[in-house]
């Protein structure tokens, strides 16, 4: 007779399987709960612990830890020695196994859940089931996940089996399944010891959806998402409003946040990326200015990038983006006013930043071909407590809130990155350049290019000045205040051009590449 073990923290629905499985001869062996679940609803269900002869003990903590079930599910059926060990043991075979492992996922993601809770939701015996299942794939089925049982009921309905390629399929999401687990519960771990570089590590990646394609259409792509964490994330945005959102998106939007949450809780502010780096920022008195400021930073290379601003989106500014062509707005409230404005737009989409938490989580994973780089976030050195002015000129007031606001966001330029900043607005942005005298040369076109002027501007630059040349060259151009974290062999140099042409200099002390 063939045999099916149900052991189902989520038990709805399991009874039109069970019957399914029963009208076709199979007997069903339960766990405590699927049982009196099952029994309840006329199925007829045999108890686990009828089969082992022993109850289930310590609160549920032992069930199925025993050799008359494993012993069932993991003996190979064309081996002769196995089947006498089964038939001298009084093994029975299970050919079947139907499992939904404890929420722990859910159990970590509860207010004021305690760790006792939380371990108790840590399943043993349902993955030891899995696994046994998964790795005997040849001769069992393993279902963990309820969409597969339409198809196996169709060929068991057509076949009177499970081919072999389909147990194969449900074996390696079995295994897929039990790693995911694993991971979320040694992720938790992790955090919960403050264990930041472990030594074996598996990542939980959930899928949440497919991607039209990738970087470029030839690529295939899909979003997954790593760990519960409910702080601000693109992956927790809610969207609101306009098409799918794209891989490219994505990374866009990852960059837009990047820079909104160095200007959270501040005046005002606006920020447009486009291929992950500004092309324009902005204080305003209001926040349509400010988004008319970051657009005018370099309108050309608006068009089409993402909008990004650190206060609620209201009717006038929402006003102001439409009269252009944008991707994704993000902004963490929107009037209703200004969301019915923005959505006459159809293909623009509108996402909601959701949670209230700005930091970071976890730890920061960039794939190379062979392996992975991890670092932490770069979340420091926007404290000014490190910064020290080492020419004879300091900066004005004024030019020290304009060298603040420039390094907040030369730290999202890719490097070499060089911003010209005046009066809170950005005027020019070189990014990714291979030289740091290109990129300042590509700031300083971009500002003269839209008509801004560079005279009385500050510069930042996210790493060192290898030679003087750079400060040479801006304090030429007009800039009268350079932010860059020092460091150099030769900083000397880079002080004593400051001070020949009167301008001030500071240094941070901290770095921002960005590769
Ligand atoms: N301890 C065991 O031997 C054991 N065997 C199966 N389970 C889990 O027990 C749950 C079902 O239990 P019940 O049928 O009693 O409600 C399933 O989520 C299953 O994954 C177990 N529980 C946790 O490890």
């Amino acid at each position: 007779m063939n045999r099916a073990l149900f052991s189902l923290y989520h038990k709805e629905g399991c009874e039109s399987f069970a019957r399914f499985l029963v009208d076709r001869g199979y007997e069903i062996l339960s766990t405590g709960g699927t049982y009196k679940y099952l029994q309840e609803r006329g199925i007829p269900v045999s108890e686990v612990s009828q089969v082992t002869g022993f109850p289930e003990v310590f609160d549920g903590r032992v069930k199925t830890l025993h050799p008359m079930i494993h012993g069932g599910i993991l003996f190979r059926r064309e081996n002769s020695s196995h089947q006498q060990q089964l038939t001298s043991h009084k093994i029975v075979p299970i050919d079947f196994v139907v499992v939904n492992l404890y929420p722990f996922k859910e159990t970590i993601q509860k207010p004021n859940v305690t760790l006792e809770e939380i371990i108790e939701q840590i399943d043993i015996g349902g993955v030891a089931l899995i696994r046994a299942a998964a790795k005997n794939y040849h001769d069992v089925c393993i279902i963990v996940d309820n969409n597969d049982i339409p198809l196996i009921q169709e060929e068991i309905e057509k076949n009177g089996s499970v081919s072999l390629e389909t147990r194969t399929r449900l074996a390696t999401k079995a295994f897929s399944h039990t790693a995911y687990y694993d991971s979320m519960i040694s992720t938790y771990f992790q955090r919960m010891t403050e264990m930041t570089f472990p030594m074996e590590m598996g990542l939980p990646l959930k899928k949440i959806s497919s991607l039209r394609y990738g970087e470029n259409p030839h690529q295939q792509a899909a979003l997954y998402r790593s760990f519960v964490d409910a702080n601000i994330s693109t992956i927790n945005a809610e969207i609101l409003w306009g098409k799918e959102m794209s891989y490219n998106n994505y990374l866009d939007a990852d960059g837009c946040l990047d820079i909104l949450r160095e200007f959270a809780n501040d005046k005002p502010f606006a920020v447009i990326i486009k291929h992950t780096n500004p092309c324009g920022a902005a204080y305003g008195q209001t926040l349509q200015e400010a988004f008319k400021r970051a657009k005018a930073s370099d309108p050309v290379s608006a068009f089409g990038g993402i909008i990004g601003v650190n206060q609620t989106m209201d009717k006038s500014t929402a006003t102001s983006i439409i009269e252009d062509f944008f991707e994704i707005v993000i902004a963490p409230e929107y009037d209703p006013e200004a969301l019915d404005i923005l959505k006459t737009k159809k293909n623009l989409r509108i996402l909601k930043l959701k949670g209230s938490e700005w930091m970071k989580k976890g730890l920061n994973y960039r794939r190379i071909e062979g392996g992975m780089l991890v670092q932490e976030w770069d979340q420091v050195g926007m404290s000014q407590e490190t910064w020290k002015v080492v020419t004879r000129t300091s900066p004005t007031d004024e030019q020290n809130e304009d060298l603040k606001f420039a390094w907040k966001i030369a730290k999202h330029v890719k490097s070499n990155a060089i911003v010209y900043v005046k009066a809170g607005q950005v005027i020019g942005v070189g990014a990714g350049q291979m030289s740091r005298v290109d990129s300042a040369r590509i700031a300083l076109e971009k500002t003269t290019n839209v008509g801004l002027h560079i005279q009385g501007a500050v510069m930042a630059s996210d790493a060192f000045f290898p030679f003087r040349d750079t400060v040479d060259t801006a304090a030429k151009d007009g800039i009268v205040a350079i932010v860059q974290p020092g460091g150099s062999m030769r900083d000397q140099e880079s002080i004593d051009a400051a001070n020949e042409h009167g301008i001030a200099m500071v240094f941070t002390g901290i770095r921002h590449f960005k590769h």
